[in-house]
Formats: structure tokens, sequence, C-alpha cells
């Protein structure tokens, strides 16, 4: 999980604030077909994917989308606005997780938090149902990377703490980005886990395409955008097609926006952190490199949730 704007790192030079003129970026695009992630342009489409760190990829048929847009519309109303408004009064307190329920962001964005083990007991059955979905796709576009990446199979539920298996740490996250003068809504960040997929109707989202040069990204209605993350980035980083674990950022915004993402990493439940590895493909060995706690803390991913700079 990634949910908030970090500070830009260091490294990461920033454009004017204007981000009008931009171009937007040219993804591969890819679909679901019989539980097998597939490019029209063929396999090396994949290689490309993982090397921009973003694709689109088409919305299978059984995510309810709409039940999303219609939450990320609505959680932040309150509880005279039935039927998701009262999510607003839900907040990080009931859950002994700061980072889960509803959080406000300086006056640039509202965000609603939630981990996949409080899905049932929170949610309305279509929500469980909107983030179990999500869940079977991030674990057919994660089977699809490492079967690329040549992770022998056997190696999978070590190599992902179990999350390609259904088996990790899930969030769904619903941002409602604010009308503001402010240059950003989002900083730019990299997501911690290995993956990302993000629901945005509404033109904001950027990403980084090096050297300073930021491009819009804009999915067509029918489309997710996914986006891989640090735990990605680390897992494949010996292996010959490296995932980039992609810097992005939303601009600032002159009406209302709504988007949502499901996040996908480790096994993560409190005193239970199954690691990130990198895949070594000469001995076939899995390294250890560090816990997924400390990606979430990192410099690139920090989140800002708690403070709410
Ligand atoms: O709202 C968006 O388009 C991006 C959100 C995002 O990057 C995140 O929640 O990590
Ligand atoms: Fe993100």
């Amino acid at each position: 999980m990634s949910p908030t704007s970090a500070d830009p790192p260091a490294a990461a030079t920033v454009t004017p604030s204007d981000s009008t003129g931009l171009c937007e970026a040219a993804l591969e695009h890819g679909r679901i077909d019989g539980g097998y992630l597939v490019f029209d342009d063929g396999p090396p489409a994949l290689g490309r994917a993982l090397q921009d760190g973003m694709f689109l990829v088409d919305i299978p048929a059984d995510v309810a989308v709409a039940t999303g847009d219609a939450f990320a519309e609505h959680f932040f109303r309150g509880p005279t606005s039935p039927p998701y408004g009262e999510f607003r009064d839900i907040t990080s307190d009931s859950f002994g997780d700061p980072l889960l329920g509803f959080h406000q962001r300086a006056n640039k964005s509202e965000q609603f938090l939630l981990e996949r083990r409080f899905w049932d007991t929170r949610f309305p059955d279509e929500m469980t149902a909107l983030g179990e979905a999500m869940t079977r796709l991030s674990s057919h576009i994660m089977a699809g990377v490492l079967a690329y990446s040549g992770i022998p199979y056997d190696r999978w539920g070590r190599a992902t703490g179990d999350c390609v298996l259904l088996g990790g740490t899930y969030h769904l996250t619903f941002n409602h980005y604010l009308p503001t003068h402010l240059d950003l809504g989002l900083n730019p960040h990299q997501d911690d886990g290995f993956l990302t997929i993000l629901r945005a109707t509404t033109p904001g989202l950027e990403i980084d395409r090096g050297e300073g040069t930021w491009q819009t990204v804009t999915p067509p209605p029918g489309c997710f955008v996914v986006n891989f993350g640090l735990a990605m980035e680390i897992l494949t980083s010996a292996t010959r097609t490296p995932a980039t674990a992609v810097l992005h950022r939303v601009s600032g915004q002159r009406g209302d926006r709504f988007s949502f993402a499901h996040f996908a990493s480790v096994t993560q439940t409190p005193g239970a952190d199954s690691g990130v590895h990198r895949y070594l493909p000469a001995t076939g060995a899995l390294e250890r490199v560090c816990t997924a706690q400390d990606l979430l803390h990192s410099d690139y991913a920090a989140s800002d949730v708690a403070t709410g700079t």
C-alpha cells in the first residue's frame, strides 16, 4: 500500500506546477484472458510495461467498477448522504492502525483506506465483492509478471509473501481531491507494494518518464491503470526484465476529482511481516532485502497520512 503523498525524493526533478501542455504517456495495454495476462502486441509488451512501470489493463467483467466509483464520490459526504457518506466518521481509532479509515490531507484531499482483513465486517457486501475481484485481478497480473521474469513457480509463494496466491496484504483506497490552488493534489511518490490497480476517470495522474520529464495518464473508461511498486522493483531487479517502481503524482485540481485503487503487498499483518525478497536468477535464490514496513517508511514511499501534511 502506498496511499499518500511523500516528499519528492531529492533526485527527482519536478516540472513547473502548471501541468498543461504535458504529453500523454504511450502505455502498453493488456487484458486478462482465461486467467492469463495477455497483450495484443505479444509478450514483449509486458517487458516494456515493466520498464515503464505502468500499463493499462481492460477492466474484467467481474469487477463492478461502478460500485467503486459511487463509493469514491460519496464516502466523504457524511452520514446524511447514504449509502456511503457514513464512512467519513470511520477513523483510524477503530482499527489500531493509523493509516486506515478516513483521513483529510491539508485541505487538498480526503481518503478512505481499508485493509482486506476488515472488508467483511466494515464494508457492505458489494464493496467486499469489489475488493475481492480486484484482489483476483492483482493475482492474475502478478502471475503474468513472475512467469515473464523467469521466477520458478515453486518460488512464487516465498517471493511474494503469498501475495500472488491471494494470501498477501491488500488494501482498497478511495480518494477525493478538492479543488485547490495548490500545485499538486498528490506529491511525487512510488507505491511500496508489488502493484497498484488504479481507477481514475478524471485527468490529473502524471508519471515521471525520466530526466525530469512528466507525462499525463488519462485511461480510457474501460481500463484500469496498473503501476509497479518498490517490492516488485526489488524482486525483479536482478532479472533480465526488471520492473520500475514508477514515480507518479496528481496535479492540482480545479474541480473535484475521484479515484480509487487496490494495493497488493507482502503479508504484513501485525507481528507477521514476510519480508521483501530479490530473486537471483544465477542461483535461483531469494535474497531477503528488507521488511514491508521498511518500504512503507522509506523516503520514497513514506506516508504522510498520519501527519496530514
Ligand atoms: O489518484 C490517483 O490518480 C493516484 C493515487 C495514487 O497514486 C495512490 O493512491 O498511491
Ligand atoms: Fe500511488
